[in-house]
């Protein structure tokens, strides 16, 4: 079982942070997303990520990216870029122990090719017809400004698989403001 650290990634302290990668195929305009198996968000399709483990050898944001992708995928990305910051709360759990502030990443190159894994099944599909009706609902709102190469900053409030709030942000520092994050020098840390 991993462990969150807050000394790895931006967001609240004592959430977990996680990660999320959208690879892009741009010769063939497709993007490489997966069928999550097992876990968070099982039966959804997602991009590959999960969260900050200083014990797997994380030593930034970008580096849980990279082997989170490694794991689920069996690829490596070579030239990711952290474009945004989302911030889930959900208030189905009590405890709050799903909430996660997640570093959202895009890239265009990895070596290796995808593969499935016990925690996911990878799927291209074309730029122009993303599957959002298999996605979490939140996605398709911020992740066409992804593609279109913005950075997006949000934060969703879920009730299960509903979104009962939502709020974007212009950048970084009004967002973490907004949640009550401590500033950062920089997203993908
Ligand atoms: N696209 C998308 N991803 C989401 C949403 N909500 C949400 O938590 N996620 C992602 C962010 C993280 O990558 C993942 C939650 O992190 P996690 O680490 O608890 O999940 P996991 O089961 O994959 O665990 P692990 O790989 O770290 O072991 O789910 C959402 O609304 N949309």
């Amino acid at each position: 079982m991993a462990t969150a650290s807050a000394s790895i990634g931006v967001g609240r302290a004592g959430v977990k942070h996680t990660t999320l990668v959208y690879l892009v195929d741009q010769a063939a305009s497709r993007i490489l997303l997966a069928l999550k198996k097992r876990g968070m968000g099982a039966g959804k399709v997602n991009g590959p990520g999960g969260k900050a483990d200083v014990s797997a050898g994380d030593t930034s944001i970008r580096a849980t990216a990279i082997r989170e992708t490694q794991e689920e995928m069996g690829i490596t990305p070579t030239d990711l870029q952290a474009r945004g910051l989302i911030s889930f709360v959900f208030t189905n759990d009590g405890e709050h122990s799903w909430d996660n502030d997640c570093t959202i990443f895009f890239g265009t190159q990895w070596d290796g090719e995808p593969t499935e894994s016990d925690e996911m099944a990878p799927e291209w599909h074309p730029l122009d017809a993303v599957p959002y009706d298999r996605m979490w609902p939140d996605d398709e709102l911020w992740l066409p400004d992804l593609l279109a190469g913005k950075e997006v900053y949000w934060q969703f409030t879920f009730d299960g698989d509903a979104i009962v709030d939502s709020a974007s942000y212009a950048d970084l520092p009004t967002m973490l403001a907004a949640i009550g994050a401590p500033e950062a020098a920089a997203l993908d840390a």
